[in-house]
C-alpha cells in the first residue's frame, strides 16, 4: 500500500511556505547569518523546528515559525525556499499546489511587499519550468495584525492577481482574534476578484466558520474542525458547497481534535460536505501528503478509493478555472490508469 500512496498523483491546497522550509536549508542559512542556535548539528536542529508530542495548543505550534522567518527576510532565500518546496513536492508526485504566505512577516529587514511576492512568484516559475509542477499563491492576512494591515495585503497584492496570486486567507491565533476584525479587507478582496479561504474552527469557536462565510465571503475554510459541534454550520457548508481544507496531523498537534478516532472527516463526508486533505506545514508538522493519507487508511479505515475521492475533491476545490481543473483531472486519471487504479 505504501508504494501506491507514494506514487499516486496528488494535490496540495493548504501549505504554508514558512512552515515548509527544508530544515537543511534553514540550518545553512541561519549559520550563514551567524544566528546563535544552541544546537550542535542538523539532527538537533531538526528537533527544534518541528513540534513534538508535548505541543498542546495552536499558540505553542505557532512559535515554531520564528526559525524560518529569520531566514526568509531576503529575496534570494525566499525564492530558493519556494523553489525547493516545489522540488520536494514534485518528487512526491504533487501535480498542483497552492502555496500560502503572509507578505508582512517577511518585511522585518528591508524587503517591501513587492520584493516578497515577486520572490515567491519567481521560485514558482522556476519550479514549474524545472519540475513541471503547477502552483498558485495565496496571500495571508494575519489575525493579530490590524485591519489596516489586511487592507494593504489586499490592495498591494491586486497587481499580481492572475499572475500567480489567486486568493487571500486569514491565519494565526484564532482564539483571540475573531474573523470580523478583518471584515472590510475581505469585502475589498471580493470586489477585486480574489478567491477567499479563511482559517476557521481550527482551535476557535464554531461561530468563526459561519462568520468567515457570511462576513468574510470564504469560499473554502481552513480546517473547519469545530463544525462538527453545530448541525446548522455543517448544513451551511454543504448547502453553499464550501470545501474544507483539512490537515489531520497538524490538527492532532494543535489539539484542535483530541484523538484521530474523533476526527470528524468521515462524518463530514457522509453528510455531503466537500473535504480535502492537506499538510498545513510539512516541516513544522513533520508531515507529507503520503503520511496524511496513510494515517487515514490505518486509523480510520479509508480505502484507496476514498483517498482518490479526496484528491478529486481537491481538484474541484482548487482556485483555478474550470478548464484548468479538467486538464488536471485528465492528467491525474491518465497516471492512475498507468498505476492500475
Ligand atoms: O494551522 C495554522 N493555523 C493558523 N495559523 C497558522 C497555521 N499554520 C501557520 N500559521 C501561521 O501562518 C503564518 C504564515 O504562513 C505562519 O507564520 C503562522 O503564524
Ligand atoms: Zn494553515
Amino acid at each position: 500500500m505504501r508504494g501506491i500512496l507514494r506514487n499516486i498523483p496528488k494535490i496540495e491546497l493548504h501549505c504554508h511556505l514558512d512552515g515548509s522550509v527544508r530544515p537543511e536549508t534553514m540550518y545553512e542559512l541561519l549559520l550563514q547569518q551567524e544566528e546563535d542556535l544552541h544546537v550542535s548539528d542538523i539532527k538537533e536542529f531538526e528537533e527544534l523546528v518541528s513540534v513534538k508530542e508535548e505541543c498542546n495548543s495552536l499558540i505553542e505550534y505557532l512559535k515554531k515559525f520564528s526559525y524560518p522567518l529569520k531566514v526568509m527576510q531576503r529575496k534570494e532565500n525566499i525564492e530558493r525556499i519556494t523553489y525547493e518546496l516545489l522540488e520536494d513536492l514534485s518528487i512526491q508526485n504533487v501535480k498542483y499546489v497552492e502555496i500560502r504566505f503572509a507578505p508582512f512577516l517577511h518585511m522585518n529587514d528591508g524587503l517591501n511587499f513587492n520584493d516578497v511576492v515577486e520572490s515567491v512568484l519567481k521560485g514558482m516559475e522556476r519550479g514549474r519550468e524545472e519540475f513541471n509542477i503547477l502552483s498558485n499563491a495565496i496571500l495571508i492576512c494575519m489575525r493579530h495584525e490590524s485591519l489596516q494591515n489586511s487592507l494593504e495585503v489586499v490592495e498591494y497584492g491586486e497587481k499580481y492577481l492572475g499572475k500567480g496570486v489567486v486568493a487571500v486567507d486569514l491565519a494565526g491565533n484564532e482564539q483571540d482574534f475573531p474573523p470580523e476584525i478583518h471584515k472590510e479587507a475581505f469585502e475589498l478582496a471580493r470586489k477585486k476578484g480574489y478567491k477567499i479561504t479563511i482559517h476557521g474552527g481550527e482551535t476557535g469557536a464554531v461561530e468563526n466558520i459561519s462568520k468567515s462565510i457570511e462576513l468574510l465571503y470564504a469560499e473554502r475554510i481552513g480546517h473547519g474542525i469545530a463544525a462538527i459541534k453545530d448541525p446548522k454550520v455543517m448544513e451551511l457548508l454543504r448547502e453553499k458547497n464550501i470545501y474544507l481544507e483539512m490537515c489531520p496531523i497538524s490538527n492532532l498537534q494543535t489539539k484542535a481534535v483530541d484523538s484521530i478516532e474523533n476526527y470528524p472527516i468521515r462524518k463530514y463526508m457522509e453528510l455531503g460536505i466537500g473535504v480535502t486533505v492537506n499538510t498545513d506545514n510539512t516541516t513544522v508538522s513533520n508531515t507529507s501528503l503520503e503520511k496524511e493519507y496513510k494515517l487515514l487508511m490505518e486509523e480510520l479505515n479509508f480505502s484507496i478509493e476514498e483517498i482518490l475521492k479526496l484528491i478529486d475533491n481537491s481538484v474541484e476545490a482548487a482556485f483555478i478555472s474550470r478548464e484548468e481543473k479538467e486538464t488536471l483531472r485528465k492528467k491525474i486519471q491518465d497516471e492512475l490508469k498507468e498505476l492500475g487504479l
